[in-house]
């Protein structure tokens, strides 16, 4: 190399994107004395032309992350949200449609539900309700939407119809076999939904998170288990083949072990009766269920 010749590049811009994280907002709806409310933490995050950011110091094309998150604002003012979905696909359009620069928008929401204290009808005293959190992520470029719905931290557990024997044994195998166990998780579920166009009507987007969740819940009590992963593909299963929009969900499922505690030391018996529930470590089932014929799209981790 001369003096003059200039330095092979070695570095390269990859992959980028930007926006706020964790808007949290919340809508109140005034009907009269009744009250209705919506709690949301809403991501944003936006890529397109971002190269001269990047590159060259010019922020141009840089709409910032403050706009953006006065636009998650302004839009629970105008537009209302009639469901976290319906919510983030308003302001991924807006994004992709109104700056040039911005070829895609991602949008996730979680969302905390809230339970009315008093009558199911009136009021305006809410008790947050600890059950679960719903979640969504809305992917826009312009053409096609891919709307990713779910759920996380929703706990559940059979006390009995869980067995798990006959697995592969080792030198460092030291599990006892069990014809009768807790099987105790905590769900995290993301489904896809089979909608990506606007020439398609949307999803009832309330209507269908209901409907998902009933499918797993009935699942998991319903299902006679030999292993987690056993009832890991029976809720993927049930909600693939009683929603017909859902084309793929995904599953993770941290197994939360319950051990019979040895009572013989105090001279007490124990049939199953006693268990000491662990949190760590924890088994971690997870696998995709697919509607036949469907592409996987869900990210494998996130
Ligand atoms: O349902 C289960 N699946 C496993 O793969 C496993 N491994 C383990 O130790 N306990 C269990 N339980």
């Amino acid at each position: 190399m001369t003096a003059h010749t200039s330095p092979a590049r070695v570095a390269r811009l990859g992959q980028n994107q930007y926006g706020k994280a964790e808007v949290r907002v919340v809508r109140v709806v005034r009907d009269g004395a009744t009250h209705h409310l919506k709690d949301l933490n809403v991501s944003v995050s936006l890529s397109g032309a971002m190269d001269d950011v990047h590159l060259s110091g010019s922020n141009a094309n840089v709409l910032t992350t403050d706009a953006t998150k006065n636009t998650v604002y302004a839009f629970a003012q105008k537009h209302g949200v009639q469901s976290a979905e319906a919510f983030a696909i308003h302001l991924a359009r807006h994004f992709v449609t109104r700056q040039e620069a911005i070829h895609r928008a991602r949008v996730r929401v979680e969302e905390y539900a809230w339970d009315r204290i008093g009558p199911r009808e009136g009021g305006h005293s809410f008790v947050r309700d600890a059950r679960e959190t719903r979640t969504t992520e809305v992917g826009y470029d312009g053409t096609r939407w891919q709307v990713v719905s779910g759920l996380k931290d929703l706990v559940v557990l059979n006390s009995t119809d869980s067995e798990f024997w006959g697995f592969a044994r080792d030198e460092y195998t030291t599990l006892e076999e069990t014809r009768d166990r807790i099987l105790a998780t905590e769900v995290a579920a993301r489904w896809r939904f089979a909608w990506n166009s606007d020439d398609q009507s949307p999803p009832a987007w309330e209507e269908e998170y209901a409907r998902v969740r009933g499918h797993l819940l009935d699942a998991f009590a319903g299902t006679y288990s030999f292993s987690l992963q056993q009832t890991l593909y029976a809720m993927g299963a049930r909600v693939i083949e009683q929603t017909p929009g859902v084309d793929e969900i995904r599953l993770s499922l941290p197994n939360r072990h319950h051990f019979l505690v040895d009572l013989a030391p105090f001279g007490l018996e124990n049939d199953n009766e006693v268990y000491y529930a662990a949190d760590r470590p924890y088994g971690l089932i997870e696998g995709t269920v697919l509607r036949e014929g469907a592409e996987a799209a869900i990210p494998v981790t996130d």
